[in-house]
């Protein structure tokens, strides 16, 4: 294995989305483009559903197989074209059996499918007074873990709803991962107290980076996502945060700030898994 790079620059897309799929794939590819030009980072990650409106009835509707749909195939050639990791939030995936996912696809700097991952927990909540969302009407959870490579350094990939499960989080951090990234949508109802809660409690559970897009807000839609994607190192410090419009949010990641922290605050080596074993998978 290559010795790994300590920095990685990455950009996060916070992008405006319709419900004119042409529309949102033209402004991907042109944020993908401002970004590459402007920062030249090394990984660019978009929101969860950049291709459509976050909602059950949306789904069938836009829903596209994987690596030969539109949206799958726009993203392959602009990482070819930029040189470019690209996480490309999420897109509704035609599957087999008519069974539809909500998936997160992960495309190399040649432009190569290397990872794809389908939402693990589906959203499924009911909050009186608040927001009631129900994804398995439509969409059919993922059964695996997605882990990816990039310069000596393990990722591990969530969607949304994903980040609640801390279960999960521990599974990446078993298997090495420094980094976990989740395209996401959260909401006005739950958004304002848990977005980046989570965020910060998932990065000091687990002494890692934890990296969120989202949708930017609009107002006039059916589902408000809340925005403020962001950056949280494993100190479980924001290092940096989009408000709730259009934005693109660049940021450095220092690696060695991993290492720093497991051996400073060694909790992972400290568990008693004596008394309770989370470490199988
Ligand atoms: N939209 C989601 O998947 C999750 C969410 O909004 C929440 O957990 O809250």
């Amino acid at each position: 294995m290559n010795a790994a790079k300590t920095i990685m620059r990455l950009a996060l897309l916070q992008l405006k989305g319709s419900k004119d799929k042409a529309a949102n794939l033209q402004n991907a590819s042109q944020k993908i483009r401002e970004a590459v030009q402007g920062h030249k980072p090394r990984l660019i990650t978009l929101p969860e559903c950049f291709n459509c409106p976050y909602g059950t009835k949306y789904f069938r509707e836009y829903a596209e197989t994987i690596p030969n749909g539109e949206s799958s195939q726009t993203l392959s050639k602009l990482a070819k074209e930029m040189g470019v990791y690209i996480v490309g939030g999420t897109i509704p995936e035609m599957g087999d059996n008519d069974k539809i996912y909500n998936t997160c696809t992960v495309w190399s700097p040649e432009g190569s499918l290397i990872a794809k991952h389908r939402k693990m927990h589906l959203f499924d909540i009911d909050v009186k007074g608040g927001i009631r969302f129900k994804e398995s009407e439509t969409l059919t959870a993922g059964n695996e873990f997605t882990i990816i490579e990039i310069d000596g350094h393990k990722i591990g990939i969530g969607i949304c709803y994903d980040i609640r499960f801390e279960e999960m989080a521990k599974v990446y951090r078993n298997e090495g991962c420094e980094m976990l990234i989740y395209p996401g949508a959260f909401n006005m109802t739950t958004g304002p107290l848990h977005w980046e809660l989570l965020q910060r409690s998932r990065a000091n559970d687990n002494q890692l980076y934890v990296v969120t897009t989202s949708p930017a807000r609009d107002e006039t839609a059916d589902y408000v996502a809340y925005g403020h994607s962001m950056v949280v190192d494993p100190w479980a410090k924001v290092v940096k945060s989009a408000k709730e419009g259009e934005e693109t949010v660049v940021v450095d990641v220092d690696f060695s700030l991993v290492e720093q922290v497991r051996q400073q605050i060694p909790v992972y080596s400290q568990r008693r898994v004596d008394l309770y074993n989370t470490t199988k998978k």
